[in-house]
């Protein structure tokens, strides 16, 4: 034996028997889901999302508000052939407590739903996942109170807490340093409308992640009919207002995750093939759209027409010096690609990943390693020299997105062992099935062919 647990908790990544030829549909967008989600529970009248993620994220985010009291239906398309019938009707109701949420390792719904909670009318607990308790939570909690709500965190500033809401909040003018996630920014700016004055946020931070995020965030409340003031639409810097307001129920189609998409455009790269994701947005704040010009820097090409983002390796993987400090959720397979390419690369700009689902930075650099690769940390991201790399066990440290960045390296090295790969369930469920879908048209050369529609 060779060492290598034969247990199912590890997937044995498949390789690629050639250039993969395929057309995958990628599922909805965890972050503009979770933020519709919120969206449509605080607005004045029923809405609908279509085409949402399901996924952990999603579906924990559902059932918080839930328990708040909003009604989420499931209206699931008659005809058995198709997922684009499947959608959810959003009924806003008074929200209460008491109630618990279960944050899982969802950052959106740890810091999206505790000023949600703030506005129901009696106590909220929220709790998760271990990894939840050490995430950073404090610019959302410091901010709460400041714009007057009552919240018991036994002085932990972090999960497990209680928002002791009062059915209204005052809101108002409040500084907040966002420098370890962005999502404090987004959490306060969602549900600011139904604050009595609104909010007026700070951001005193030296730096800020995850621009593209925020921007999603603004331009979702203003599609909603919120009034919002930020910085790129001429406003002061690092300040953004919100008037009070009702929000209307939207009829929205989420965009597929473009970030999601990353592994299946980087087996293009990798194999020196070519992936289609069909409904790319032409117009979109997904940081995932970034990959285009990423990928293209990396060796591949790309062209965005009817038919969706078709992305075409060259047979050839360049080394990339890239700051990804605004898109950060690329980094794991960005990485993995690096890792294959024929020279080096350093990835910047990406110091607050050691906050997320695990350490990113510590983890990618180990596990890469550990399959003979030369990776060094640096004080603000990663430095990756190429080296022929070989089978073993790839740990993922309940991350998605080592997961799937283990995937891409399995394309081409024979033997990773991919640990725990059920945890793509968070934003990526059916993830091996993707994968071998769009492998199964690289062996049988059923180019182009239509999956999961
Ligand atoms: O608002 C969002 O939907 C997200 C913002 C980012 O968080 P950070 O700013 O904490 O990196 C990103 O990494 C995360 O996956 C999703
Ligand atoms: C950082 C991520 O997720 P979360 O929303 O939990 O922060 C991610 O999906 O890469």
């Amino acid at each position: 034996m060779t060492g290598i647990p034969a247990d199912t908790a590890h997937w044995p990544a498949p390789t690629a028997s050639g250039a993969v030829d395929a057309n995958v549909t990628v599922p909805g967008s965890k972050s503009v889901t979770n933020r519709a989600l919120v969206l449509a529970a605080l607005a004045s009248e029923p809405g609908w999302l279509r085409r949402p993620l399901r996924s952990r994220d999603t579906l924990l985010m559902a059932e918080a508000l839930r328990a708040l009291g909003v009604g989420i239906e499931e209206v699931v398309s008659s005809s058995a052939s198709s997922t684009a019938g499947e959608a959810w009707r959003v009924i806003p109701a008074g929200l209460h407590g008491p109630a618990r949420v279960d944050v899982g390792n969802a950052g959106t719904v740890m810091r999206f739903l505790p000023p949600v909670a703030a506005l129901a009318d009696g106590p909220v607990t929220f709790d998760g996942d271990p990894r939840s308790h050490e995430r950073p939570l404090h610019g959302v909690i410091d901010a709460l109170r400041a714009l007057g709500a009552r919240i018991d965190d036994e002085g932990r500033g972090a999960l497990p807490m209680t928002v002791h809401g009062s059915g209204s909040l005052a809101g108002g003018r409040v500084n907040v340093d966002a420098s370890s996630s962005s999502q404090f920014i987004s959490a306060l700016l969602l549900s600011a409308p139904r604050f009595n004055q609104g909010v007026e946020l700070r951001h005193t931070g030296a730096t800020l992640p995850s621009l593209p995020h925020i921007r999603m965030t603004v331009d979702m409340l203003r599609l909603a009919g919120a009034k919002v003031d930020s910085p790129e639409g001429g406003g002061e810097p690092n300040v953004w207002r919100v008037d009070p307001s009702a929000l209307l129920g939207r009829d929205l189609t989420i965009e597929p995750d473009l970030s999601n998409a990353a592994p299946f455009l980087a087996a293009a790269l990798v194999t020196g093939g070519r992936v289609t994701v069909p409904d790319w947005p032409t117009h979109t704040t997904q940081p995932g759209d970034a990959l285009r010009e990423i990928f293209t820097r990396m060796g591949g090409k790309y062209t965005l027409d009817e038919r969706g983002l078709t992305f075409t390796g060259t047979g050839r993987i360049q080394g990339i010096d890239a700051d990804l400090h605004e898109v950060g959720e690329l980094t794991p397979v960005i990485a993995a690609v690096a890792a294959l390419a024929d020279s080096e690369s350093v990835l910047r700009g990406i110091a607050h990943l050691r906050l997320h689902e695990t350490d990113r930075l510590a983890a990618l650099a180990k596990e890469l390693n550990e399959l003979g690769g030369d990776v060094t940390e640096t004080e603000d991201g990663l430095r990756i020299r190429p080296r022929t790399l070989r089978g073993g066990v790839f740990h993922t440290y309940e991350d998605h997105r080592l997961a799937t960045a283990a995937a891409v390296l399995g394309l081409v090295v024979e033997g990773v062992l991919v640990e725990n790969v059920a945890t793509t369930a968070k934003t990526l469920p059916d993830f091996p099935q993707l994968w071998a879908g769009m492998l199964s048209r690289a062996a049988s050369g059923d180019a182009l062919a239509e999956q999961g529609a």
